[in-house]
């Protein structure tokens, strides 16, 4: 993108108040540079380190590396091995704020989750019983099933299903349910991709009313007393802060989590604490993030594996039994 369109000028003035921070905003849009490139190792770090190592942020957990421009993890032989998966840096920093959640823990169910690297960090975090990842697109399966498999992601099973199924079979079972909502991917400009129409009011409104539904029905699969997070790759309020605002609403029994290691990324366009990366910190392409927990006291529900095979396309990457 050569010339910042009305539409993201006027975005920018709606995050920012300050004029700097919003030239310098949309320039790491129109004239976008590298980031350093990231890795999640699955299993064990090698002692000496294969890869040039950029210093740590304070928050960053210790199976992250963030490496130097230049380094290409995805051509390394460890990577077909399974010993790490490449990611944002901006994912590293939505998914953190799983690294707050008390285990042990039983099931997590990561409802949008192709290509696969918020379940992934979850299940390197939070070593839950059963890690449940659905992607409802067909093209998209491959991908995640592959990369599950090469980091041996166990135990793990893949479905294909719409949120509202989820909603209705398995409600209040997951300890932890992830939602990496679809979005306008405004992000991606930032990485020098396209996103075409993303500033766009249709395209944002249409967006916001998917994610609101998928929201809605994700938390019904949240045990009492479980988590729900939500994140987005794009800038919007409507995306962001506003699906938060909607959800308190109409979902009173959850509150939002204080996250006390990204209280400095904290939103100011609510009250909610929720938090965002934007490009221009340097360290990913953008990112918003919120974690819910939900305040119902109660018994959680059962997943019958067996039961459910039945009924959905379940691909195991390994046998799980009931949870
Ligand atoms: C931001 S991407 C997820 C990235 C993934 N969580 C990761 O970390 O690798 C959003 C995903 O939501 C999926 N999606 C699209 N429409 C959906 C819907 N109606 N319900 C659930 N997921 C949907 C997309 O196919 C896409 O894979």
């Amino acid at each position: 993108m050569e010339k910042a369109s009305n539409l993201l000028l006027k975005l920018s003035r709606r995050l920012f108040n300050n004029l700097d921070e919003q030239e310098i905003f949309v320039e790491t849009l129109i004239h976008p540079k590298p980031f350093h490139p990231c890795i999640l190792w699955c299993k064990e770090k090698p002692k000496d380190s294969p890869f040039s190592v950029e210093t740590p942020t304070v928050w960053q957990p210790q199976f992250i590396d963030r490496l130097s421009l230049g380094e290409k993890p995805g051509q390394h032989p460890l990577h077909e091995q399974g010993y790490f998966y490449c990611l944002d840096f901006s994912s590293v920093f939505a998914a953190s704020t799983l690294l707050t959640i008390p285990s042990p823990v039983k099931l997590v169910f990561d409802m949008c989750a192709a290509p696969g690297g918020k379940s992934i960090f979850a299940w390197k975090c939070l070593q839950p019983e059963l890690l449940i990842s659905n992607e409802v697109i067909g093209k998209r399966l491959g991908m995640l099933i592959s990369n599950l498999k090469r980091c041996q992601i166990n135990s793990s099973v893949v479905v294909s299903k719409d949120s509202t199924l989820f909603a209705e079979r398995i409600p209040l079972s997951s300890h932890l349910v992830i939602v990496d909502a679809p979005c306008t991917g405004q992000s991606l400009l930032a990485k020098g991709g396209k996103a075409p129409g993303c500033f766009h009011p249709t395209a944002i409104n249409k967006s916001a009313n998917r994610q609101k539904r998928i929201i809605a029905n994700s938390a019904q699969v949240v045990a009492p007393q479980g988590y729900l997070s939500y994140m987005t790759c794009t800038y919007s309020p409507e995306e962001n802060e506003e699906v938060c605002e909607w959800f308190l609403e109409r979902f009173p029994q959850f509150k939002a989590v204080e996250i006390s290691h990204l209280q400095s990324y904290q939103s100011h366009l609510t009250s909610v604490p929720c938090y965002r990366m934007f490009p221009q910190d340097r360290l990913g392409a953008g990112a918003f993030t919120v974690l819910f927990k939900n305040t119902d006291e109660g018994e959680k529900n059962k997943v019958d594996m067996e039961a459910l095979s039945a009924v959905w396309m379940n691909i195991a990457i390994t046998s799980p039994t009931s949870q």
